[in-house]
């Protein structure tokens, strides 16, 4: 679905950023997430699959297409939550702001209706449809975006950041959420956060980008037990690696978890065993 190799932007200001290392690449139907520091270029990695920038080096491919190029065809594909959710609210209501990309679409006046309800209360802002988006609190302008973006059921969903901000309730739904999308609809997710306890229950795939390369990637446990890689790219692991990987080395016989369920499965046979 995505294939990046090797790119190098120049902004305007003669800033480079370079993603070199291992090809970025993600499947039909796969959740990946990526995670760097700040300034790593996740979002000028995002912003060139989205076609808003054209690398100056290497190749970037979406769907077989050159997203810079074919823009209009690349992006009806493709739902997209940015980092600054304010930037891409423009209804002036929560209601028109959802039915903005269908009635673009130049769907029929029922069908953009049938479309922004069903997606409302996926999301469960049916109560909020009438509001000026400018008033919402920012998880709910949140949920407006992805509202937005899942409107024309796109199959390839890329989220910056969604999880920034949200309490800890809202950041359960809006997991729950996607993977609920990546379940039943099939849809391809990229996502970049900076939270890392929460990628085990996100991502299939993980890439590490820091220093202008891709320094690694592999599933969220193959990723997080290389803590020399996670250091030298400022990361930490999520804290129940960390605590068990610890536990390991003092010589308890034990696997690192990377849910909080593993880990209760391990610390209830851990615990047995001594009792
Ligand atoms: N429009 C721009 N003009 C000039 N430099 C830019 C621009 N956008 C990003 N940069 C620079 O490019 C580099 C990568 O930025 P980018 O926003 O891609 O990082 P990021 O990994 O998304 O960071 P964060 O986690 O802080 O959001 C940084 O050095 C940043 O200052």
């Amino acid at each position: 679905m995505v294939e990046v190799r090797c790119i190098k932007h120049i902004y305007p200001d003669n800033t480079q950023v370079a993603l070199c290392g291992l090809d970025f690449v993600v499947h039909s139907g796969e959740r990946v997430v990526i995670l760097g520091p700040n300034g790593a270029g996740k979002t000028t990695l995002l912003s060139h699959i989205l076609g808003l920038l054209a690398p100056v080096e290497g190749s970037v491919k979406v769907m077989g297409l050159q997203p810079h190029k074919h823009f209009r065809q690349v992006r009806r594909n493709i739902g997209v939550v940015f980092q600054n959710v304010d930037e891409q609210i423009i209804g002036p209501t929560v209601y028109d702001d959802i039915a903005f990309t269908p009635r673009n679409e130049r769907l029929g006046r029922e069908e953009v209706e049938r479309r922004v309800m069903a997606v409302a209360k996926r999301i469960g802002i049916q109560d909020i449809l009438h509001k000026i988006p400018h008033y919402l609190s920012g998880g709910q302008k949140k949920k407006v975006a992805l509202a937005g973006a899942i409107a024309m059921s796109p199959k390839l969903l890329i989220l910056d950041e969604p999880f920034d901000g949200l309490d800890p309730a809202s950041k359960r739904e809006m997991m729950d959420l996607l993977n609920q999308l990546n379940r039943e609809n099939g849809t391809t997710l990229i996502v970049t956060t900076h939270d890392v306890n929460l990628v085990p229950y996100i991502a299939d795939t993980v890439y590490v980008i820091y220093d202008g390369k891709i320094v690694t990637k592999g599933s969220p446990y193959e990723v997080f037990i290389q803590r020399d890689i996670l250091e030298a790219a400022h990361l930490e692991p999520p804290i129940l690696v960390d605590l068990f990987t610890h536990l390991k080395e003092k010589g308890y016989n034990i696997t690192v978890p990377t849910t909080l369920e593993q880990a209760k499965e391990q610390l209830d046979t851990l615990l047995k065993s001594v009792r």
